[in-house]
């Protein structure tokens, strides 16, 4: 059994007991539900932003606990006032110490997208998405079927958010574009041996359609790789452990993107 296996067999269990406490009605009803997203495109291309998706990760499968110290607000806060294009949090709480409540205290201090990284397998996730605060939900190709991201995608639009979809390889883009979705990332890290090889970026480039937001995630470490990723076509950088690794994430971030 893989990683990601173990995480979408825990997934399963989290969210039927998730459904049974909060019913997708109610979901509907809190505050957070009836708002306008923030547009991914428009933040990313926006001249003033870096490209730079900066995650708020306190914990890895694949590297244990990485940051327990800095708070979700200070770090978010400061990715934004460094030029964050977006924010991602991770609400998963077995494997990567997140949660909704994260979630929603990111939402409070922030005016630029907020990415729900979480391992997307059932629709109701995407309603909780939209009623804990966030604009963008995260398609993985590699735990779903291609009629489930159609699906899921679709419904995620009709609720006014973005859709970031998650490919590792061109079998997975193959069968994962539609038109419901806004920007295709290309995950360097593979989910299932922890492996990471900027070259999964680089061979999938050009085979993106030029319609999506092209984002290269995981691994990304040194401001000379952006300038690279830029050149052969990406405008987003999905980045983690380079700024939650150190004691003061919001410094990290803004001395990086200095050398940019
Ligand atoms: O980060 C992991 O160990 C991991 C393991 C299994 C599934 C997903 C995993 N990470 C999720 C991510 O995609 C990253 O958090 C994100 O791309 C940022 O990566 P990094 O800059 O390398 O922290």
């Amino acid at each position: 059994m893989t990683i990601l296996d173990k995480i979408v067999a825990k997934k399963k269990i989290e969210v039927a007991a998730a459904k049974a406490e909060i019913s997708l009605a109610e979901l509907e009803k809190y505050p957070l539900y009836d708002r306008t997203c923030y547009a991914l495109n428009e933040s990313v291309l926006h001249a003033d932003r870096t490209g730079i998706i900066a995650e708020y990760k306190r914990a890895s499968p694949s590297k244990g606990v990485i940051n327990a110290v800095s708070s979700v607000q200070e770090v978010v806060k400061g990715y934004q006032d460094a030029g964050a294009s977006a924010v991602s949090v991770l609400t998963d709480p077995d494997f990567f110490q997140g949660s909704l409540a994260d979630l929603t205290s990111a939402r409070e201090v922030l005016t630029i997208p907020l990415l729900r990284k979480e391992f997307v397998i059932d629709t109701y996730q995407i309603a909780e998405a939209k009623a804990y605060g966030a604009d963008i939900i995260l398609l993985i190709a590699a735990c779903l079927t291609s009629e489930e991201i159609r699906d899921f995608s679709s419904y995620a639009k009709s609720l006014g958010l973005n859709v970031l979809l998650e490919v590792h390889n061109e079998e997975e883009l193959n069968r994962s574009i539609f038109d419901t979705i806004d920007a295709i990332g290309v995950n360097n890290r593979n989910l299932k041996d922890f492996s990471v090889s900027l070259d999964h970026s680089y061979d999938l480039v050009n085979k993106i359609p030029d319609r999506f937001i092209k984002v290269s995630e995981s691994g990304i470490s040194d401001p000379v790789t952006i300038r690279e990723l830029k050149q052969v076509g990406y405008q987003a950088f999905l980045i983690g452990e380079n700024f939650m690794k150190t004691d003061d994430p919001m410094e990290a971030i803004q001395a990086f993107v200095k050398e940019l």
